[in-house]
């Protein structure tokens, strides 16, 4: 459905190099913390600027070679654009009609009552959340086929959180569609994403999928004298803390069956991301 090869980006201070695949049926998600390459990555794909170097692919074609048909399939959230604060839902709707041929506004519209979107309200006066709810809801209103969102989730309340995921999983039902999507709260993507990629500084440090992330995936804290003993051959990163070590690995069984003595838990996603980028590679 869509894929990046080493596609580069150079700003000052900041070179992204990204390589990442969205596969048909699935969600995939981008996580990574602040500046790391996210929004850069996203504007790539979606052509708002050009990569210096590599080949991004959309629906098996080169992305410059998509017609008004083959954009009109992707929906797009970005955190930094939106409609004309002077514009009302209503005022919205010929021009989605004009943008977009498979419109759906019955639909539109019952979402936005669904999710208590003004219909007479000039956007300008939406809260943030309104503005975030509002703009989902435009990305599913079109039958695309595949959903770039940037943070959909931002600014959302819990409720309005969970209530936007359904509406996702529901447009991911018919199976041949597809979603990229960023957030800063990995609760979400940890429920939502059949795999997840972690970028650090413009590059893609880990690519996992979301299962094997939960299952495989382990933090092991143990003292000094029992890092110095362990069986390092399935650490990835470690790190020096008051009590001794803590490691991150990827073969969370090895470590159960041969190291009884040490503590092996789960993680968050939020503290595996952390581990990738904070903690050091062995040798
Ligand atoms: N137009 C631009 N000109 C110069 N530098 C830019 C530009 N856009 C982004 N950058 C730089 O590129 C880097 C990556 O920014 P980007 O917005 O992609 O990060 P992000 O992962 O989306 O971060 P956040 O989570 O804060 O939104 C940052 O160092 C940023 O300053």
């Amino acid at each position: 459905m869509l894929r990046l090869e080493h596609v580069t980006k150079h700003y000052k201070g900041f070179d992204l190099e990204c390589s990442m695949e969205v596969r048909k049926g699935c969600v995939t998600g981008l996580v990574g913390k602040n500046g790391a390459g996210k929004s850069t990555t996203f504007k790539a794909i979606l052509g708002l600027i050009s990569p210096e170097g590599g080949s991004l692919q959309i629906f098996g074609k080169p992305a410059q070679d998509l017609d008004l048909q083959d954009k009109a399939r992707i929906g797009v959230v970005l955190s930094d654009s939106g409609f004309s604060g002077s514009l009302t839902v209503q005022e919205l709707i010929p021009i989605l009609r004009a943008m977009y041929p498979d419109f759906q506004k019955d639909n539109f519209l019952k979402k936005c009552e669904e999710f208590s979107i003004p219909t007479k309200k000039k956007l300008q006066e939406f809260s943030t959340g309104m503005k975030q709810k509002l703009q989902v809801l435009t990305a599913i209103s079109h039958n695309a086929r595949l959903l770039v969102l940037d943070e959909p989730t931002a600014g959302l309340d819990v409720i309005a959180r969970d209530h936007l995921l359904d509406l996702l999983r529901e447009y991911m039902e018919p199976g041949d569609r597809s979603i990229l999507i960023s957030s800063h709260i990995s609760a979400d993507l940890e429920g939502f994403c059949d795999d997840l990629y972690m970028i650090h500084e413009g590059k893609i440090i880990l690519h996992e999928d979301t299962d094997v992330l939960l299952d495989s995936y382990a933090l092991l804290k143990m003292t000094e004298e029992q890092y110095d003993a362990l069986d390092k051959s399935y650490v990835l990163r470690y790190k020096k803390e008051t009590f001794g070590y803590s490691c991150l690995t990827d073969q969370k069984q090895f470590y159960l069956e041969n190291h009884p003595e040490i503590t092996v838990e789960k993680g968050s996603i939020d503290e595996l991301i952390l581990m990738m980028i904070c903690g050091k590679a062995l040798g």
